[in-house]
């Protein structure tokens, strides 16, 4: 019996006490002195735990999350196409942390792009009322007026401001007066440069992605940090590259934006084309068609067969991107469809300069570009596209040549009865923007069937969109510290945790070395 545990024994030896006669084993005074230490064991295992279940809620009740105090912010992204009223919101204590900041509306302006209303400036402005009024719905009345507004022009205002530099500022002046007359706090509109656009693309989708987080390695104050994701935007007037090169280069120093985001440095390539996002493109291709067939009826294999399109003169030569190729007094260019993929990429590849380049490495157009590294999230008509011919999520470069041969020679009558909820000049030009998309990236930046598989063709990351919209925003409000805050190495809630979970082993020594040292007489008469 008295090889088994310590516990049992005194368990078995008290029973044993208990059931002889007490005046015949213990005296009056021992007898009071029991019940002495009995009720004080009673009262200390009480306290021990009443402590223990307050240092529990203690624990819990500081660590239920605060009621959150959210800020708003709102970035309207003036394209040439259209214009997004883009609302953002993170909690006012975190604001500084990353991937915090979300996109909780996206409203889209009817309507075309404020570049559009060069002939009739106010109606720039009447066009963002009724986003704007959403806006002011989406965002809690109190605070408006903290919340700031940002519009940022692209690739159809710097097409606008090179033809006509004036009439680009009375529309910005339009577009100012109106988003004046709400109650937030705005910042002002202006054009982004190419540079500015393709380097906030990329800071929006690394944020969102929670590329710049320093994750920490076990080893203590060492941290590991994640590899950045490139990125590509293809808009209607322009279209951006931007990534961060493996190697240190200096060449090119305008291609480079130096960036101190959470306490590293990124060192990041970036490069606009303007008059190659898609809707420019394309009427470059076909004024040129135009000016080497010497005449204004043109067979093109960039559209299904059977397609027929009048072109305006006024909308083919009206921007800066094919000005100078105006030969023909002629008011329209009559465009018919032919459906040939092959014929119509070599067709695009014109439009995609190799030979000559001044830098080591050339994309095109002698524009300088370092080797492709990474990942590539693409976004914007690059996404839109690919993911209308199913492609978004297909790796292998033959197969998405194949698909788009297909999508090429389906009759336009076959096209339109398959998707008749397409709009008519989305549909009509899913081959070209195939082709075209696909030429650029091949030929323009050199992805090849090895590489096509890192590009990622999304449209949002974590619900919000991927677009620039995020980056600037986090820039003009200093929300990406240069340098990591310093917090303290543990979470509040590990701390809590590692608290209560000390003060349970201190106060077990505690009790196991009194039990010991102490040995309450009740226990001490039992083993006797
Ligand atoms: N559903 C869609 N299918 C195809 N193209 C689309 C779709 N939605 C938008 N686009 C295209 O995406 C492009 C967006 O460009 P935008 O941002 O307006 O111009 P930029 O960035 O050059 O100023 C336009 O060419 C527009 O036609
Ligand atoms: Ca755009």
């Amino acid at each position: 019996m008295h090889n088994k545990g310590l516990g049992i024994t005194v368990l078995q030896e008290f029973k044993w006490t208990k059931k002889m006669p007490l005046d015949t084993s213990l005296g009056k005074g021992s007898k009071q002195k029991i019940s002495w230490s009995k009720k004080v064991l009673i009262i200390l295992g009480f306290l021990f735990v009443l402590g223990a279940v307050a240092l529990i809620t203690v624990a819990v009740v500081q660590n239920k999350p605060l009621p959150k105090n959210m800020k708003y912010g709102i970035v309207l992204d003036a394209g040439s196409s259209h214009t997004s009223v883009y609302v953002y919101n993170w909690p006012a204590e975190k604001e500084n942390d990353t991937g915090v900041v979300q996109q909780v509306e996206v409203c889209k302006v009817d309507g075309p792009g404020i570049s559009s209303y060069s002939k009739d400036v106010e109606k720039a402005g009447l066009s963002l009322q009724d986003c704007m009024n959403t806006a002011k719905q989406v965002i809690p009345k109190k605070e408006h007026r903290d919340t700031p507004v940002y519009l940022g022009a692209t690739a159809g205002m710097r097409l606008l401001s090179l033809d006509n530099n004036k009439i680009a500022d009375k529309v910005l002046l339009s577009v100012e007066k109106s988003l004046r007359l709400y109650p937030f706090d705005f910042q002002g509109c202006r054009i982004i440069t190419g540079q500015e656009e393709g380097a906030y693309g990329w800071i929006s989708i690394n944020y969102m992605l929670g590329n710049f987080k320093q994750s920490s390695s076990w080893m203590p104050f060492q941290q590991t940090s994640t590899e950045t994701s490139g990125a590509l935007d293809l808009g209607g007037a322009s279209t951006q590259i931007t990534f961060e090169p493996t190697d240190s280069i200096n060449e090119s120093p305008e291609n480079f934006m130096l960036f101190r985001l959470y306490g590293k440095t990124y060192n990041v390539y970036t490069h606009s084309f303007l008059c190659y996002g898609k809707d420019q493109a394309l009427r470059l291709r076909l004024a040129n068609d135009v000016k080497n067939a010497g005449s204004t009826n043109l067979q093109n294999p960039c559209f299904n067969p059977g397609y027929v399109k009048n072109m305006s003169a006024v909308d083919l030569y009206g921007s800066p991107c094919t000005a100078k190729y105006k030969l023909f007094s002629s008011s329209f260019i009559l465009i018919t469809g032919t459906g040939d993929y092959h014929q119509c990429q070599q067709n695009l590849q014109d439009m995609f300069n190799k030979t000559e380049c001044p830098y080591s490495r050339c994309s095109f157009n002698r524009i300088f570009q370092p080797e492709l590294s990474g990942n590539f999230g693409a976004f914007s008509a690059f996404y839109f596209v690919m993911n209308f011919l199913n492609l978004t999520s297909e790796k292998d470069l033959s197969k998405v040549k194949e698909t788009l041969k297909e999508f090429c020679s389906e009759s336009w009558q076959q096209v339109k009865e398959k998707f008749p909820d397409i709009k008519e000049k989305y549909l009509s030009e899913y081959c070209f923007s195939g082709t075209y998309i696909l030429t650029l990236l091949e030929m323009g930046y050199g992805f090849t069937s090895e590489n096509w598989g890192n590009i990622n063709f999304l449209r949002k990351i974590k619900g919000s969109d991927a677009a620039w919209t995020l980056g600037y925003m986090l820039n003009l409000t200093n929300m990406i510290p240069a340098e990591l805050p310093s917090s303290p190495p543990l979470s509040h809630a590990s701390y809590v945790g590692l608290m209560v979970l000390f003060s349970f082993l201190l106060a077990s020594v505690v009790f196991i070395g009194w039990l010991y040292f102490w040995k309450p007489r009740c226990l001490q008469k039992g083993i006797i």
